[in-house]
């Protein structure tokens, strides 16, 4: 055992992406196992490794950790990137769950059908210029500190971010009219651990393709 976190989940981003980035950003380096046949999953069931029989799974200090956001607050707890007290904890789950809600949109365009595609991005596009980047924008611009909550990075900034990646990704200029998540997402892109992570060869993992879809959705026995 190397004592490295290890993560189960499939060689994709799904809901394993953030917890990646959360490691990464803590400086922590972490060892994944790929679940790449319906066998390897069901093997960690028959062991009793998924509470729920589901992934993602993290195995970390003599712990079998499952749900996404147990284990964020884990890592985050102990890497010290969670508010110093109750109130900053309270906002950073309050953007933690708008950035979640906006994700989760864009998590679902893999699945959306041709034909709902066109509409599906067109609201997320809307959802993201007109709700979701505005408040955090005006976040910023409230309190003009360099980063969402206490003044000092915490894991809402890297959830968000990630999340700034992924819109750009859909479409680079909906980024544009807002100056100060431009200003922080170059500010947080420029932290070495992070900077480490967005390079080529890292962990971090690219968008699906149909291939590693359809090979997924037979491992989760989706239709
Ligand atoms: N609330 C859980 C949901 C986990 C979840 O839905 N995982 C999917 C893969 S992304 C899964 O294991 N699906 C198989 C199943 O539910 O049987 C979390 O956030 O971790």
């Amino acid at each position: 055992m190397s004592g490295k976190p290890v993560l189960h989940y499939f060689n994709a981003r799904g809901r394993m992406e953030c917890i990646r980035w959360l490691l990464a950003a803590a400086g922590v380096e972490f060892e994944e196992k790929f679940i790449e046949r319906p066998e390897d999953l069901e093997k960690l069931r028959k062991d009793g490794k998924l509470m729920f029989e589901q992934v993602p799974m993290v195995e970390i200090d003599g712990m079998t950790l499952v749900q996404t956001r147990a284990i964020l607050n884990y890592i985050a707890t102990k890497y010290d990137l969670d508010g110093k007290d109750v109130k900053e904890r309270a906002l950073i789950d309050m953007y933690a769950e708008g950035i979640a809600d906006l994700s989760e949109m864009m998590g679902q365009l893999v699945v959306t059908p041709p034909d709902q595609k066109e509409a599906k991005i067109a609201l997320i596009k809307d959802r993201t210029k007109n709700r979701y980047l505005p408040a955090f924008e005006k976040v910023l611009k409230s309190h003009g500190q360099d980063y969402l909550v206490g003044n000092r990075l915490t894991r809402v900034d890297i959830h968000l971010l990630e999340l700034l990646l992924y819109v750009e990704e859909i479409d680079s200029s909906l980024l544009a009219p807002f100056p100060l998540l431009k200003a922080l997402k170059s500010r947080l892109s420029n932290l070495p651990n992070v900077k480490k992570f967005l390079q080529p060869g890292s962990q971090r993992k690219p968008p699906i393709d149909e291939k590693a879809l359809e090979e997924a959705k037979k491992i989760f026995k989706l239709s």
